[in-house]
């Protein structure tokens, strides 16, 4: 699968509604939903949003999306596979409520690469007709820019660093397209942020040997600001680069001059409603008044923009609220927070069905 003569890895495709999402909404959302909202939760498991790996037993469900999506192909459908690959040593540095499985002290340099990532490029080079555009670690390298004074994450960097390249240079297949996590504007968009951040990228997009596969950035994953906004809410405090766009154009000059030409998608999954409830622009966790955003599209006026994709699944938790859990972080116990919230990645009603009733455009 040669890239789209456009170089847009989306170009030509349609987004694959997932059966662990759709099956989550309909199994888990739409039977205690009021009759009102099942109409627009039933289009959201129709959205296709992208497959977290977020452990290595979640590995084998990537072969069964791709058998599917090949056979579907093969009936005339248009289907790409969209995964997240989310499962570092100290995965989630400066936070609680997402650590991961794998611990440096416990092998997991080692069963990073064979036990996950070469597990991962096993299953693509099985199916090597099948588009597959991949997000790769959350958070990670945004961590490495402004959470150094974080021990975990100093004492992790050169393992973030290293496992990425490897990563990258481990899935550079044909069919294959990349973007590294770039945080969001709130994070990396700060003037303070964002020079520092374009060298860190270009230097590990250069470890990687400049893969072919590796297409840029994605930005705002489990975020909630808006791509475009008139008027710069308050809560970015004079940022200049208040929404995604005005990030992304201020970042891809400085990343192109660092040699790395990188392209951008955006996660809208949660960007329907501005402004959201947060109190800060840092609060990151289940924030109140978010709602459903920009269906999955490549039209977003912008060239330096492939598409909007959702990759945060609506509904499933950004972290659990119960300060007696070993995963519990004071992020998601903060006002700006909806409470009670289970674990991270498990689902959260009352929190779907606000995100059905803020979504925009309307779902149905
Ligand atoms: O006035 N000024 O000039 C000025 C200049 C600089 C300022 O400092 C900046 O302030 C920013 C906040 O405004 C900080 O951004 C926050 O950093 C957190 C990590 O530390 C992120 O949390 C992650 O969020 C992920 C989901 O996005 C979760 O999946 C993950 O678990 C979770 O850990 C927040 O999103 C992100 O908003 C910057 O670091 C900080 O450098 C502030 C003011
Ligand atoms: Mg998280």
């Amino acid at each position: 699968v040669a890239p789209a003569a456009s170089g847009n890895p989306f170009a030509g495709k349609e987004f694959y509604a997932n059966p662990y999402y759709s099956s989550e909404v309909y199994s888990r959302a739409i039977p205690s939903l009021p009759a009102s909202l099942k109409p627009a939760a039933s289009a959201v498991a129709n959205v296709g949003s992208f497959v977290w790996l977020d452990t290595m037993a979640k590995i084998p469900t990537m072969d069964t999306y791709l058998a599917e999506i090949k056979a579907k192909n093969a009936a005339g459908a248009k289907l790409m596979g969209t995964f997240v690959v989310y499962d570092l040593p100290e995965r989630d540095c400066a936070a609680l409520a997402s650590n991961g499985e794998l611990k440096i002290d416990e092998g997991g340099e080692d069963n990073y690469k064979t036990q996950y990532i070469d597990k991962i490029a096993a299953i693509i080079k099985k199916y090597p007709e099948v588009k597959i555009n991949l997000a790769i670690e959350p958070d990670s390298l945004a961590n490495m820019v402004t959470n150094m004074g974080v021990a975990k994450c100093s004492r992790a960097a050169p393992y973030y660093r290293d496992l990425t390249a490897y990563a990258l240079k481990t899935l550079n297949f044909n069919n294959v397209d990349m973007y590294l996590d770039g945080g969001h504007a709130g994070w990396l968009g700060w003037d303070a942020n964002i020079g520092p951040a374009a060298k860190l990228f270009a230097e590990v997009y250069k470890a990687a040997d400049s893969p072919r596969a590796v297409r840029g950035i994605v930005t705002n994953v489990s975020n909630y600001n808006a791509f475009r906004i008139a008027t710069c809410p308050s809560i970015t405090q004079g940022s200049k680069n208040c929404d995604e766009e005005r990030f992304i154009n201020a970042f891809a000059p400085l990343l192109q001059a660092e040699g790395f030409p990188a392209h951008f998608i955006v996660d809208t999954g949660r960007t329907g409603k501005q402004p959201t409830g947060q109190q800060a622009w840092g609060d990151w966790c289940n924030v109140q008044g978010a709602g459903f955003g920009t269906r999955p599209t490549m039209d977003t006026d912008n060239a330096l923009v492939d598409a909007f994709v959702w990759v945060k699944p609506g509904g499933e938790s950004d972290g659990t609220s119960d300060q007696s859990s070993v995963r519990y972080d004071g992020f998601c116990g903060k006002e700006s927070a909806f409470k009670p919230a289970p674990e991270a990645g498990t689902w959260f009603q009352a929190y779907f069905e606000m995100l059905l009733k803020n979504a925009s455009p309307a779902l149905a």
